[in-house]
């Protein structure tokens, strides 16, 4: 069959969240944008990870919100519904059918292509029998992968990924979690809520390090209680299935499971991506620069935003790279805005491309991508949930700073004390003496979550810990304990 050709002035390949979100902003002012996606419009976050995980995690997290509440525990008479929690799931993910987002994008005047694309040379890409080109640019966002790791046996099994987590449609009786990252003490969390006997293998001596050591303890130790095992310094040697389940050789200890989770971290999707075709490396991640563009590519064309970058792992930080990326595109490419200059007066409110204004642009401008250096916000939702953003004090105290940490538990302020009997909790700050600014902020407890906003907008706005001190939380909530941080400070 002759292949077709088709040429747009963008080509995001890859639909998931941050692909959706860059097509759309890149092609707002008018640039012809699009979007080649192989599988599921909406990728990972909406089918097999953020949405589908957040459901199955809900019930119990309700269900413990209401124990917590005499007058309402009595209520809840039960564990969670496990047939109820799956069908919610199902509506969450849409049944895995994606026509609702293929719409979306179809609505936006973004054009769908359906199919695996490859790079055969700079701007040019083939999907199936269609050459697709670009004039302008291309934007990576292929996400990331699973990655198993190198266990005799594992691969084989094959074991559940992330993915088989969150679609499953059964609760094994054992399940063995390998990792105790965010998926790992995640899932962890969801399926002993729905039933299994889980045995959390963590190969360190703690859960969440990326997080402030406190807050991975206070996880661990709520797993523990809530009946999970969690084994530290614990690795798989070898795996095997055998009748009775699966075998895993942990330490010469045998631990017999019905199913084995492997957590263990992403790899980027750039292995069959056609990347040699452009001198760079299939399987690496696309390193880029804070306007999103690859830094080891010529001619100023390619971009990669997400998961396949190695630079965020979440989609809101991601999306928000995809926000950036598509304005910085509009500004270099679209005719409109190379035209303009923003206009005499205007202020930051004022919403119109400038190519001048992105040529200079500096950090902390709408064409640069500053916050992933300095105000990444992660919440694990775990029971007690994890929130966090910027630097914890270990990360400040390696970059240099000169910190000081202002603690605070979170049961001894009056909001605490209404919302439930049970309710204990943290929160540390980490502040620049020299700036007197915030620059980590943490929050362990039930639905600390919500919080988690004011601290980012604390961190990004770099506001001093006296203008803070005017920053007056409501009384009675949980927000309260900024106050009491900030007296802690001296104010
Ligand atoms: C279990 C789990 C739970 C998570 N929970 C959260 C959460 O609560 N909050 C949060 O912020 N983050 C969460 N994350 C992280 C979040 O899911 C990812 O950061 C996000 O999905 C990355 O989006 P992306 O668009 O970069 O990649 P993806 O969502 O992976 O999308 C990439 C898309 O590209 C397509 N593609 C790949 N290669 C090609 C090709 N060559 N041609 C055409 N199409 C291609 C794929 O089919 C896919 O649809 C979670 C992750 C996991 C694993
Ligand atoms: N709520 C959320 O925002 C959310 C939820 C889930 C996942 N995510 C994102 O998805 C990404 C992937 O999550 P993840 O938990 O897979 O990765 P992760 O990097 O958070 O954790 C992986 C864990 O596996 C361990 N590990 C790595 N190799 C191992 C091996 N060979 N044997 C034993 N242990 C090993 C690591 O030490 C680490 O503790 C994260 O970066 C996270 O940001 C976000």
């Amino acid at each position: 069959m002759a292949q077709q050709a088709r040429e747009f002035d963008v080509v995001v390949i890859g639909g998931g969240a941050i692909g959706e979100n860059a097509a759309d902003r890149a092609g707002r002012t008018g640039l012809s944008v699009a979007l080649v996606e192989e599988a599921l419009v909406g990728g990972e976050c909406s089918y097999w990870a953020c949405m589908p995980s957040k459901a199955l995690l809900r019930p119990g997290a309700a269900l413990a919100a209401a124990r917590g509440v005499p007058g309402a525990a009595a209520a809840v008479t039960g564990g969670v519904d496990v047939a109820a929690a799956f069908a919610r799931r199902d509506a969450v993910t849409h049944h895995w059918d994606d026509s609702s987002q293929a719409e979306w994008v179809d609505g936006a005047g973004i054009t769908l292509v359906r199919g695996h694309a490859r790079f055969t040379g700079p701007r040019t890409l083939e999907v199936g029998s269609v050459t697709v080109t670009a004039r302008h640019a291309v934007v990576v966002a292929t996400g990331s992968q699973a990655a198993v790791p190198d266990v005799d046996g594992l691969a084989a099994l094959p074991p559940w990924t992330s993915r088989e987590a969150t679609s499953a449609q059964q609760v094994p009786g054992r399940l063995a979690v390998i990792g105790g990252g965010v998926v790992g003490v995640e899932m962890a969390t969801a399926f002993a809520d729905l039933g299994s006997e889980v045995t959390l293998l963590v190969r360190g001596d703690r859960v969440l390090t990326g997080a402030e050591p406190f807050a991975g303890a206070a996880v661990a130790t709520a797993l523990t209680a809530r009946g999970v095992t969690v084994l530290f310094g614990a690795q798989a040697r070898s795996v095997r299935r055998e009748a009775d389940g699966v075998h895993l050789d942990v330490g010469g200890e045998d631990l017999v499971v019905d199913e084995v989770l492997v957590a263990t971290g992403r790899r980027p999707g750039t292995a069959d991506l056609g990347l040699e075709a452009l001198g760079l490396q299939p399987g690496a991640p696309l390193e880029v620069d804070d306007a999103l563009q690859v830094t080891g590519a010529d001619g100023g064309w390619l971009f990669a935003v997400g998961d396949v970058t190695g630079r965020t792992a979440t989609t809101h930080q991601g999306k928000y790279d995809a926000r950036v990326v598509g304005d910085v595109i509009a500004a270099r490419f679209d005719p409109r805005s190379t035209a303009t200059d923003s206009p005499e007066g205007a202020t930051p409110g004022d919403r119109a491309l400038s190519a001048q204004d992105e040529r200079t642009a500096g950090p902390w401008s709408r064409y640069r991508a500053t916050a992933d250096l300095a105000a990444v916000p992660q919440v694990v939702f775990t029971r007690p949930e994890v929130a966090w953003v910027g630097l914890t004090e270990h990360a400040a105290r390696a970059s240099g700073l000169d910190v000081r940490v202002l603690g605070y538990d979170l049961e001894n302020v009056a909001g605490a004390t209404v919302f439930a009997e049970d309710y204990a909790g943290h929160a540390r700050l980490v502040v620049d003496d020299a700036r007197g600014v915030v620059v980590g902020a943490t929050f362990v407890g039930p639905e600390v979550a919500e919080m988690l906003q004011a601290a980012t907008i604390a961190v990004v706005g770099e506001v001093p810990l006296d203008r803070l001190w005017h920053a007056v939380p409501a009384y009675p909530t949980v927000s309260e304990v900024w106050l009491r941080l900030l007296e802690s400070a001296g104010l």
